[in-house]
């Protein structure tokens, strides 16, 4: 296994040109391909997981040229749903974002498709999408075990109606079925069953959504109705925002050791809800600037915070370990959802953070973190998690190395991650 052990930093200052928004790029990939006319994609993110959407859109028909570095796309939508002569196969790995919303949008037009992922897709849940999808008459069926991928989907079209979704363990669930319901045959209204966690991933979508001409009635997060029969417009040109959770580790390191970080590509216009990781930085004694394309952060004192971050669930992790370098014991709260995203989070995150010296409680939905006094060098373990790898980059903020078990596993979301962060290292 490779390993990488990253020395003390003794500063960190500079600028990070951020690479696209995970969460932007592939909704607006998704939607360029259904939508009429042809979509200029730029600031694409290169990774792993847009690489799964762009094969998946590459099988199912879709022309598309992308640019040398992969962050131009230019897409010819076609106008409709998808619509295949022969059954196939696709491999999604284990991107959440195109696993859902794909499963959603091939319920529509016509084919026969079987969605397929890495084991730890295997585990991750899509039975609340599944049970809403059949209630709109679509036919999916499970390969292996019930409520999980492998699936199988036979394009029959979505009817509209009422529909139920549960809102309480991801919200990808509802983007999927938000997404594709413009092109079933009558108009959708969905209601959420439980708590909607990680609700601003919701405002991206809808705002996407307008963005290829579609609106949808929001009526406090609680209903949405969407119009049948609808196809998207192409806007001609979509600039994808910075990624936001991305950002989270330089705008942490820096107010952990800076200098002064800046960040640009997202600011305080952005749709991102992972933005909102730099209040938390405030609430924790960083200096924040907010432009309307960058954020800037400084060193601060740094105090614990106990916070309510189901708002921020990829960002948090951030904060996990930023948490080393603060005065006091740090809670993060209400992130349930941490156990069934690329490992059980709050377990891999109590395990490390252990390892290095912290004092943990894990708890079913939280979890609190006491520095200690002085870091110990470990070897991390990553659990083909790319935000393990990355927040423990910051333990190298310390006096103390850290070693990074697996570090390519940031290719899921940030492949030169490391780079980068050696470029604002001093
Ligand atoms: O819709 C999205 O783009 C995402 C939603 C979130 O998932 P959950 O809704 O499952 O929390 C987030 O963790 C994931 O990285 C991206
Ligand atoms: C949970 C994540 O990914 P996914 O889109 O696969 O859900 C993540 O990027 O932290």
């Amino acid at each position: 296994m490779e390993q990488l052990t990253l020395n003390p930093i003794h500063k960190i200052d500079g600028e990070i040109n951020l690479p696209g928004s995970k969460s932007v790029s592939n909704r607006a990939l998704l939607l360029a391909a259904l939508a009429k006319g042809t979509t200029t994609l730029t600031n694409l993110l290169d990774s792993d997981d847009i690489r799964h959407m762009l094969n998946a859109l590459t099988k199912l028909g879709v022309q598309y040229q992308l640019s040398a570095d992969k962050t131009q796309c230019v897409v010819e939508g076609l106008g409709r749903a998808f619509e295949t002569s022969q059954a196939m196969e696709l491999f999604l790995g284990n991107a959440g974002t195109a696993m859902r919303p794909l499963c959603a949008a091939l319920c529509l037009g016509k084919g026969e498709y079987e969605l397929t992922g890495e084991p730890r897709m295997e585990e991750r849940p899509i039975g609340s999408l599944v049970d809403a999808l059949r209630q709109a008459g679509a036919d999916v069926t499970y390969l292996k075990n019930e409520d999980y991928p492998p699936l199988k989907i036979k394009s029959t079209g979505l009817r509209g109606g009422k529909i139920s979704i549960d809102g309480s363990v991801s919200s990808q669930f509802l983007t999927a079925f938000l997404m594709a319901a413009p092109y079933a045959d009558g108009d959708t209204e969905i209601e959420i069953v439980g708590e909607l966690v990680s609700k601003p991933y919701i405002e991206i979508t809808l705002h996407i959504m307008s963005q290829f001409g579609v609106q949808v009635e929001n009526i406090d997060y609680q209903r949405f109705i969407i119009k049948g029969q609808q196809t998207y417009t192409a806007p001609g040109q979509f600039l994808v925002e910075g990624d936001a959770s991305s950002a989270s580790y330089f705008l942490a390191a820096a107010a952990i050791k800076g200098g002064t970080v800046k960040v640009t590509g997202i600011g305080k216009k952005s749709v991102q809800g992972d933005v909102q990781f730099a209040d938390v930085l405030a609430a924790m004694g960083a200096d924040i600037e907010w432009g309307d394309d960058y954020i800037k952060s400084t060193v601060g004192e740094l105090k614990a915070v106990d916070m309510d971050m189901n708002h921020i669930p990829d960002a948090a992790m951030t904060i996990a370990t930023t948490a080393l370098f603060a005065t006091g014991t740090t809670a993060i709260r209400n992130v349930y959802n941490w156990r069934v995203k690329e490992t059980d989070r709050l377990a891999a995150m109590a395990t490390e953070l252990r390892k290095v010296g912290a004092e943990v409680v894990e708890g079913h939905d939280f979890i609190e973190v006491t520095p200690a006094q002085t870091l110990q060098h470990a070897a991390i373990d990553t659990y083909d998690d790319h935000r393990i790898a990355m927040c423990f980059s910051l333990v190298a903020l310390s006096d103390t190395p850290v070693t990074i078990n697996d570090p390519g596993c940031t290719s899921k979301t940030f492949p030169d991650y490391f780079d980068k962060l050696k470029q604002v290292s001093k």
